[in-house]
Order: C-alpha cells, then sequence, then structure tokens
C-alpha cells in the first residue's frame, strides 16, 4: 500500500434550506444553525501507510454532505492514533436532507462563529492516560487502575462548548430535520405497536397527526424503542424522571461500590474505605435528584459518560434522530438493492431459535471455493437485523467473496451471553455446512464489532470445529462493557457486572492461536466517534497487538459512527478497499 499522508480534509458547506414550517422544537432539540464542517490534519502521527480521498478517483465532496474518505492507518507500533483536539464540530443544518452545493474549502480552524456542539471530535484517544487525578485517594494495595472512561470530566476540560452546547441545544430555535422513521424490524416496536396500535388517536397532538401520513407515530412506540430510537427527543423526558443510575448501581460491582449519595453522610463511606477520586466522579452533582439538565447533564458524572455512549449527539452530518434514521434507511435500503442483484440463500437456519438465521449472498462468478465475509451488525445489541446487514454485499460478490449476514436475537429477548453464542455458532455452522469456504474473514460493526471480536476470543474446540478466521474489520467497536452498565444502553439489556466483564473480549484477550496466527485484525474507528468510541478502539487494537496479533489501526477521517459502516456499500470507500485488500492478500 503506497505511504501518502493525508494533508487536509476538504469539506462540503451546505447553505441554508429554504424554509420549512417549523416544527415544535422539542421534538428536533439537537438541530441547530447552518452546518459547516472542517477537517483535521494528522500530521505527527506516525503512520505506517495510509490513504487520501477515494480510490476510485472519485473527486473530493463526491459523497452528498460527506468528507472524501480519508484514512491513516497505524499498524506498525503501539501508537496513539491522532487525535483532533482542535477540530471542533459543525453546527447543525436546518435541513440536512436538502440537496446541498457542495463549495469546498479547506479548514484548520473553525470558523470563530461557531461553537463546538459537543466538544473535540476525534480527540486524542489517549487524552485521560495523565489525568492526575486518576489514582488520587485510591486506597492502598487497591492495585486497580480507575477506568479510563470515569476521567470523563477531566477530559471534558478540552470540550469546550460542551455545556454551551447542550444549551443551544436545548433552547435554541431548532429547525426540522427529516421526520422521525421506524426501526423496521425492531421487535420492541413491533410489540409496542400491537399493544398500543388499538388506542384512541384522539389524544395526538395535531402535528404530530400531519407527520403520521408518512411515517409511523412515535408516540405508538414502546418507551423503550423510542427513547433507543429518538435520544434527543426523549432526553428530555428522561432526565427529569429517572433515579441517578449511580445509585442503582451500587453494590452490584466491585468496581462500583456505592459512593456517598448527594446529601448522604459523606463522613461514612460504604465497606468502610476511604471514597476514590474516581469514584466520586460517578457522583451526581447536587440537583441530579431533582432532574436538572445542569446537574445532571454533560459535566461529568454518569451525563456525560451517556453522552460518550450515545453515538448520534457526535455526528456532524445530522440531528441525533435524523442520523440514526438515516442509517436505518441507508441499510435497509442498501439490502434491499443487494439482494435484488445477488444470488442468495436467504433466512437459512443455524440452529434452533427464531432468531437463529443467516443470509448468504454468493459471489457474481461462483467458482468451486470462495472467500466468505461474515458481517454481524450493530445497533447496541437491540436494534437492526440481517434484513439492515446485507448492504456491503455488491462491491464484495463483484470481487468473488461471498457474505454472510448473521441474525441474532437481540436484547431484550436476547441477553449477551446468548448473543455472543449464538455469533459463535453461526460461524460453526457455516465451515461445517460448507466446506467450499476458502477464508472466513469476520466484519462486525459497533455491538457487531464486540460480537466479532468475542468471536476471535473463541475456543473452537468447544464447537468441535476447526475455525480458520483470516481476517476481521471491528468497526466502530465496544470492547470493555463494563461503562455500558452505567448508560440507558443497559436498560434494555440488564446485564449484570458479572455478564458484561465475562463478555468483555478486552479482558479474554489470548495469544492468536497456531490458526490465527495469520489472522490480520482491524480496529477501524471514525473521526466522529465519541474520544470514549475512540479511546476503546485503541486500547483494544493496542492490548491485541502486544499480544502477538497482527492489528492494524485504522482512524477513518470523516466519517461518523454511523456512515463508517454505511459507505461499504461503495465500491471506491477507503474501508471497502482495506478490506477487499486484507482478503486479497491472504
Ligand atoms: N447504533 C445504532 C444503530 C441503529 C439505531 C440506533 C443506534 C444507536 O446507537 C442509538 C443510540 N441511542 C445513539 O444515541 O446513537
Amino acid at each position: 500500500m503506497s505511504s501518502v499522508l493525508q494533508e487536509t480534509t476538504v469539506s462540503g458547506q451546505r447553505a441554508p434550506a429554504p424554509s420549512l414550517p417549523p416544527p415544535p422544537a422539542y421534538l428536533f432539540p439537537e438541530n441547530m444553525g447552518p452546518k459547516i464542517t472542517w477537517g483535521q490534519n494528522h500530521g505527527g502521527q506516525r503512520a505506517e501507510h495510509s490513504l487520501t480521498g477515494a480510490p476510485g478517483g472519485r473527486p473530493p465532496g463526491h459523497w452528498p454532505g460527506h468528507h472524501p474518505a480519508q484514512l491513516s492507518t497505524s499498524s506498525g507500533s503501539p501508537s496513539t492514533l491522532p487525535g483532533a483536539a482542535a477540530a471542533p464540530r459543525r453546527p447543525r443544518s436546518p435541513a440536512p436532507h436538502q440537496p446541498a452545493p457542495q463549495s469546498l474549502r479547506t479548514a484548520q480552524t473553525p470558523p470563530p462563529q461557531y461553537r463546538p456542539r459537543h466538544g473535540s471530535p476525534g480527540a486524542p484517544l489517549n487524552a485521560s492516560a495523565s489525568a492526575p487525578t486518576a489514582a488520587i485517594g485510591r486506597p492502598p494495595g487497591a492495585g486497580m487502575r480507575p477506568p479510563r472512561y470515569l476521567d470523563l470530566p477531566a477530559r471534558a476540560a478540552g470540550r469546550a462548548g460542551v455545556d454551551a452546547g447542550h444549551r443551544e441545544a436545548v433552547h435554541g430555535s431548532d429547525q426540522p430535520t427529516d421526520r422521525p422513521t421506524d426501526c423496521p424490524r425492531a421487535p420492541a416496536r413491533r410489540a409496542a405497536q400491537s399493544e398500543e396500535g388499538s388506542r384512541s388517536r384522539a389524544h395526538a397532538p395535531s402535528n404530530r397527526r400531519r407527520a403520521r401520513a408518512a411515517a409511523p407515530p412515535r408516540w405508538l412506540m414502546g418507551a423503550q424503542a423510542r427513547k433507543f430510537l429518538f435520544p434527543s427527543t426523549y432526553r428530555t423526558a428522561l432526565l427529569s424522571r429517572r433515579a441517578p443510575r449511580a445509585r442503582l448501581l451500587t453494590g452490584t460491582s466491585p468496581r462500583y461500590r456505592p459512593v456517598s449519595q448527594p446529601g448522604g453522610p459523606a463522613s461514612a463511606p460504604p465497606f468502610g474505605r476511604p471514597m476514590e477520586a474516581w469514584r466520586l466522579r460517578l457522583r451526581l452533582a447536587p440537583g441530579a435528584a431533582n432532574g436538572s439538565r445542569a446537574a445532571r447533564g454533560s459535566r461529568g458524572g454518569i451525563g456525560a459518560l451517556e453522552e460518550q455512549y450515545s453515538p448520534s449527539r457526535w455526528s456532524p452530518r445530522l440531528g441525533t434522530d435524523a442520523v440514526i434514521q438515516a442509517h436505518l434507511a441507508a441499510t435497509a435500503a442498501g439490502t434491499q438493492r443487494a439482494r435484488d442483484g445477488a444470488q442468495t440463500s436467504l433466512h437459512v437456519p443455524y440452529g434452533d431459535g427464531e432468531g437463529e438465521k443467516l443470509d448468504i449472498y454468493f459471489p457474481m462468478e461462483p467458482s468451486g471455493t470462495f472467500p466468505v465475509l461474515v458481517y454481524i451488525h450493530g445497533g447496541y445489541w437491540q436494534c437492526l437485523s440481517k434484513e439492515e446487514s446485507g448492504f456491503m454485499v455488491p462491491p464484495l460478490v463483484s470481487q468473488g467473496v461471498a457474505v454472510v449476514a448473521v441474525g441474532y436475537d437481540i436484547a431484550p429477548k436476547g441477553r449477551m451471553d446468548t448473543m455472543v453464542l449464538q455469533v459463535r455458532r453461526s460461524l460453526a455452522f457455516l465451515v461445517e455446512q460448507y466446506p467450499g469456504i476458502r477464508g472466513i474473514y469476520l466484519c462486525g460493526h459497533s455491538a457487531g464489532a464486540h460480537l466479532a471480536a468475542m468471536v476471535l476470543s473463541t475456543d473452537w474446540m468447544e464447537y468441535g470445529v476447526v475455525l480458520d478466521i483470516k481476517g476481521a474489520a471491528l468497526v466502530s467497536g465496544v470492547y470493555d462493557l463494563e461503562p455500558i452498565l452505567h448508560t440507558y444502553v443497559n436498560d434494555v439489556l440488564n446485564m449484570s457486572w458479572e455478564v458484561a466483564q465475562r463478555n468483555s473480549p478486552m479482558l479474554y484477550i489470548a495469544p492468536p492461536g497456531p490458526a490465527a496466527a495469520a489472522c490480520e485484525v482491524l480496529v477501524a474507528v471514525a473521526q466522529h466517534d465519541s474520544p470514549e468510541f475512540r479511546r476503546q478502539s485503541q486500547e483494544y487494537g493496542q492490548a491485541l497487538r502486544a499480544a502477538g496479533w497482527s492489528v492494524s489501526l485504522l482512524d477513518l477521517a470523516g466519517v461518523d459512527h454511523f456512515d463508517i459502516i454505511e459507505k461499504l456499500s461503495e465500491d471506491s470507500y477507503v474501508l471497502t478497499q482495506v478490506i477487499l485488500n486484507m482478503i486479497s492478500r491472504a
């Protein structure tokens, strides 16, 4: 691979959309004024190899509203992925779905009139490594480094404008983006619809009635699905209702022994230990109990953690709800296109369970044997399905690679242990049933990257097969589940601390076995993933490498948590090319 260091991100500037009827502001609190993007320079990063632009020769700004694909990788050393502490976010577009004239500009610094909404995208992945507060008050012999994610307040110091961004998000004069769309197969939502569908609609506000003509009404959805899919809308309600999570978790985890609650007796720390500084950060600021946003918000503690684990809040492209809707739409449409264009075997059962099915997309010109890319979808273990998991098929099948989209039982039906087991079993099934497979490659996104990483740490003896995974692309994944316990994501997953531990690939990194010695692992993360997601990828990649795996860390510029994977539907996307390269090299 040639060695070209990227210099600048060229960005498209969107014009303000023509005036649209104003929606109730509370529906879309995240959408703010005109959108400007700016890029970042990864100079100074030790990059073994890197790519710039679209391999297909498309001009910068080819993807509507996207940066040209850029990638910098670091495969030779456990170096830090480049951050972009100086690169602020662009404010919201009033109508992101409007065609955007691409006036190109390069910018190293943000225009002064724009404040970052969530601080620094692409913040250095190791920003907290030297946080001096980390060790304060640690009891002697505890021998335990506080989890990095609890350094959020310290790291938030570099996130100028977070609070301001929140205030703006809540009180700003917002403009509509897209209507809410559905997660087409989300069981929680389906159940909610059948359960509530017969209720009278007379109580629906009239503005929602209008939206109903084209989209299922959000008030018919179950609370969990609503919260998950429309985080910005739900957030306000959530803040006023929910008990502080730190309190809910107390006692469940040895690493999370209760801290004294606000107003509680500070002089009587639980378990007779002095209170540790990092635990104190789990305390909600005074006033949290009455649900004030300022108290629970983004200044640290649980509020900051939830923000870090809400990928939609970090996208510079679209508002929180809109980016999720766009993701659901893009993945579903892409899958439909793939099914129309490829030879398939759909809904092949790999187990007895209803959800234990997989879709196979065969290569265009099948030869006797072919490599297979097994795709494991994301959706925070509670959304999406294999029905939205074929969008990356066309560029792969045209190059002689089969694709298998694995279905698994998402929460609440599926528990974490079950999901991991199901995905592992699907792999065992494949090698048993299809001896023609010439090499298995994994690709997982987000929660799917977590599951793929768990597959990497499988002892296949237990499954009675010899499984030779030749490569894995782990895209924007979560590899340590413990922080998830403290966020809304666990409301549906309901993981205990033990479950989170035994399903954290970060804690089960074994040296590659003889079969895995040649396995190449790509750990990819988006520039506009949250610092926590970026940290997780970096630390997992480094840990794998330290254990002897062959790892490439990929920091993809100009993409967020969602389009980092959506764009696998494009031949010219840099990650598509990297994956195809990985497969052809083996
Ligand atoms: N990964 C997803 C895939 C599909 C639909 C939603 C998600 C989310 O992660 C939603 C999360 N509540 C967020 O704030 O981004």
